[in-house]
């Protein structure tokens, strides 16, 4: 339909344009709404932004001081000539900042807020250093309810205390309330509402502990940690991390400082749970702590403790503190740890608390270090917004009460003519089918009813009834009916869906709806690979634009790179627009989506090559897979020197696999199967599409690696047998009907619709927002065929030969795995490197599986060599 609809509409928008009346000056208006926007959007405005705040800032600063000490005299003149004052040139004031400085403050604490107009100094300060930092030093909205409050609080409290002074303390708001209050409760009743008000602003920043002491979950007593065992870093982030900071101050306040576990992390975010575990498997309780360096002094007052509870989203930005044990030994001069600075949780180290002498005590600095954040490098890119998504017209479930009871009868008369009789009918409205669950009566077997399961079909007469005898897990028998209106599933209404907002997936799907109008939200990394088929026109394309567009939703493009297969050389063409932000490629590609057969080879064998290469990188870290591997490298404990990176999910999408297998054959196949049955804990994923779902294509080895399968509508019983290895996908409706194998279950979901004009505008939003300088680049591949025969002399050099010798020479270890690792490269062409640096004489000769020798052994020699090269 998207194609269609595209086809359609272009010679419509023809006419448009040329109807228009002037195109010209539409472009030249588009051009100058442009040029704002990037006005608006430019740094360089908002630093000047920034300064005119810090000057007001400082103005009224001035003027308030100064109104404090002259405000009798000028008072006169403005009450006398009002606004006038400020053109009265030669009229005389005493405030320090002329007319304007006495007019502002006489408006400021008179006719507004008295004293408390100091809280605008503060405001303007604030936004001025936020605009010239770049970035949210304070924040603005908690700011602004503090402000708020003190404004109302502090000009009533001033009234109320100085209500007889000719000076305007609580200014005209403050006395306005304060006589209102007055007549209305009394000066005692006010006076206590003012105590209770500011005890309350007191109590709600603070959150002050009031337990008794006697009732405390544990006496005082010196801090128990492990002594030999410093806590590895990851551990203490992530225990701190995990801890609202609120809590974390509570805790140590309540206890003069000593720490307390804090009695529930119960609110504590998923995400922050989930990654408390993984740490907590990871963290070793001995030695080894990797210690890091303090970042550059971030002050305190960014972190504005509280609000990290509140607003887990901002902690990003000044980042969670780390704690660092420094010093372990028993110190004979007793050191007591600053009781706000350390927040610490025992409950890891309890097993250590043991071997722990009474006296000792720990020493802590608490450090301010930044773990690394993969997103900062594009930290103002914004997720795109439901909004550009589209609620289609009929997406209401409808209940045909007429529909259900001429089926349900005919159901039941069907079943009578075969002798069946039933026991109890009930019938579950889907989007696209309606499930007709039946209870037989006792002693029919389920056995005859499937047997009978083509009559009975027949017999129904209806399109795409399927018979599911029994329900797995339910022993009823079902029967699915299309229904005569039909809803259609938006992909906007799935993505709003609290499951598919708040998970702990690492690459959460949107897939469809199933019967009973649950959302079908899975992981892809969990899948590992998904396999689809359907005959043209059934909603392969649709299918995988939901996929995508719901990946888009959720990932920042640091996390998530795709790949992008398009035979088809249309269907994927949205996707150039975000190759900046999501695409990876091959280098010195110029196309990042790959239509070419050939280019599909080099990609998927460059992308066995990454997978080599994350698997080495993982087993130098002693980690697992992708997750435990980017958790180490953000804590920093993994060395970006030595090779390590923040690894990017990738997911390979081919739109039509049929056409490559035709093709290509084996030199697809193999490597797709390599990747299959590898490439899942490195993180790379694959989703491959097919219109002819035969078994050449999807041969054993392919089927036998990806165990999640979605069928669309399919032309006979053999295909569906053939994708899913069972019948029932040719009884399907089309139009996003579709069948998914996962987990061992079969589900029937209507899948969710999302129009090319949509995903187009979530292309676009992204496509505009500033990206990386290029794609992700994929490593390099050379064919061996390509380079049989192929003599080369040290004239025709290889272009990073210089720096393979300087990387080889640095190291002192003439290996190849080396040269593929530092430098990503293939393995023929770090293959290649090495024997041009054999011939060169800097390496050794080929020892096997030993690495080379090094025959240069400092830079300087290298780079004399070099010169004379
Ligand atoms: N989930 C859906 N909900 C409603 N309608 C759908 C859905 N999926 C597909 N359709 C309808 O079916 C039409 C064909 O879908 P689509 O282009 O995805 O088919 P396809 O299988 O990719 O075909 P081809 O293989 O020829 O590209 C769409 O234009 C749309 O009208």
């Amino acid at each position: 339909m998207s194609k269609n609809k595209l086809k359609s509409e272009k010679p419509e928008s023809k006419k448009l344009r040329s109807s228009a009346p002037d195109a010209n000056t539409l472009k030249k208006d588009k051009e100058a709404e442009v040029k704002v926007k990037e006005l608006v959007k430019d740094e360089r405005t908002h630093k000047v932004l920034g300064m005119i705040c810090l000057l007001l800032s400082v103005y009224f600063f001035i003027a308030f001081t100064s109104y404090l000490f002259t405000w009798q005299e000028d008072q006169d003149k403005v009450f006398r000539y009002s606004a006038d004052v400020l053109f009265m040139t030669d009229l005389k004031v005493d405030n320090l900042l002329g007319r304007l400085g006495a007019f502002v403050s006489h408006w400021f604490f008179y006719r507004g807020v008295g004293v408390a107009s100091y809280f605008f100094c503060y405001l303007f300060f604030i936004l001025g250093i936020n605009f010239i930092v770049g970035r949210r030093v304070f924040r603005i909205w908690r700011n602004i309810k503090h402000i708020l409050f003190g404004l109302l609080f502090i000009s009533t409290g001033m009234a109320f205390i100085a209500i007889h002074d000719g000076f305007p303390w609580g200014g005209a708001l403050g006395d306005a309330i304060n006589r209102w209050s007055i007549g209305f409760i009394g000066k005692t009743g006010t006076a206590l509402l003012l105590i209770v008000a500011g005890l309350s602003w007191l109590i709600w920043k603070f959150n002050f502990d009031f337990k008794w002491p006697e009732r405390k979950p544990r006496p005082p007593r010196a801090v128990p940690e492990p002594a030999p065992a410093p806590v590895s870093t990851a551990a203490a982030t992530a225990m701190v991390a995990a801890e609202p900071s609120a809590k974390r101050r509570n805790a140590l306040k309540g206890d003069g400082g000593v720490m307390v576990i804090p009695p529930n992390a119960d609110n504590e975010p998923e995400e922050d749970t989930d990654m408390q575990l993984v740490e907590r498997e990871q963290a070793p309780a001995g030695p080894g702590i990797t210690y890091i360096p303090p970042a550059p002094d971030i002050p305190l007052e960014e972190e504005e403790e509280p609000a990290a509870a509140e607003e887990p989203e901002e902690e990003e930005e000044a980042g969670p503190l780390l704690y660092i044990e420094e010093t372990v030994e028993p110190a004979p001069k007793k050191k007591r740890t600053p009781p706000e600075e350390v927040a610490f949780e025992i409950k890891e180290l309890k097993d250590a608390e043991e071997d722990l002498p009474e006296d000792v005590e720990l020493v802590r600095e608490p450090v301010h270090a930044d773990p690394y954040d993969p997103m900062l490098d594009l930290r103002d890119y914004q997720y795109p917004g439901l909004e550009m998504l589209e609620s289609h017209v009929n997406e209401k479930v409808v209940q045909d009460a007429g529909e259900l009871e001429k089926n349900k009868n005919q159901i039941i008369d069907t079943l009578k003519n075969y002798d069946i009789s039933i026991q109890k009918i009930s019938a579950t409205v889907g989007p696209t089918v309606t499930l007709y669950e039946i209870v037989p009566a006792a002693g029919v077997r389920i056995s005859r009813i499937k047997n009978l399961e083509d009559d009975i079909a027949l017999s129904l007469a209806a399109l795409g009834i399927r018979i599911i005898a029994p329900i797995p897990g339910k022993g009823t028998i079902g029967i699915e009916v299309p229904n005569v209106k039909k809803s259609i599933v938006s992909l906007k209404a799935l993505l709003a869906s609290e499951k598919f907002q708040h998970n702990n997936m690492d690459l959460p799907i949107a897939i469809g709806k199933k019967i009973d109008n649950e959302n079908f939200i899975a992981d892809l990394a969990k899948m590992p690979h998904l396999l689809m088929a359907g005959a043209t026109g059934q909603g392969k394309s649709v299918g995988i634009n939901t996929l995508l567009v719901s990946l888009l939703y959720k990932k920042h493009p640091s996390q998530l790179k795709f790949v992008l297969v398009d035979p088809k050389k249309v269907e994927l063409s949205l996707y150039k627009l975000i190759e900046k932000h999501f695409l990876a490629k091959l280098p010195g590609e110029e196309d990042a989506i790959i239509t070419d057969t050939k280019k599909v080879i080099h990609t998927l064998n460059a992308l066995c090559i990454e997978m080599d290469v994350r698997y080495d990188l993982l087993k130098e870290a002693g980690t697992r897979n992708i997750r435990e591997y980017n958790h180490k490298f953000v804590q920093r404990r993994l060395n970006p020197q030595k090779g390590h990176r923040y690894l990017p999910f990738i997911v390979l999408v081919i739109d039509e696999f049929a056409d490559l297998i035709m093709t290509a054959g084996k030199e697809v196949e193999m490597p797709i199967a390599r990747l299959a049955q590898l490439a899942r804990a490195v993180g790379i994923h694959l989703i491959i599409a097919t219109q002819r779902p035969s078994v050449n294509i999807i041969t054993g080895t392919i089927k036998a690696n990806f165990p999640a399968r979605i069928a669309f509508k399919v032309s006979s019983k053999i295909d569906s047998r053939t994708i899913l290895d069972i019948g029932g996908a040719e009884q399907l409706i089309g139009q996003g009907d579709m069948l998914v194998s996962f987990n061992g279950e079969l589900v029937r979901l209507q899948c969710a619709f999302v129009d090319t004009p949509e995903v187009e505008k979530v292309a676009e939003f992204i496509g505009d927002q500033r990206g990386y300088p290029e794609a992700f680049m994929l490593p390099e591949y050379v064919d061996e065929k390509e380079l049989e025969g192929k003599e080369f002399s040290l004239q025709d050099r290889d272009p990073l030969f210089e720096e393979a010798a300087r990387v080889i020479v640095q190291n002192q270890q003439g290996s190849t795995s080396l040269l593929q690792r530092r430098m990503k490269l293939g393995y023929n062409r770090a293959g290649r490197l090495m024997d041009q640096l054999e011939q060169a004489g800097i390496v050794g000769p080929n020892m096997g599986s030993k690495a080379r020798d090094v025959m240069v052994k400092t830079e300087a020699d290298l780079e004399e060599i070099l010169n004379t090269l």
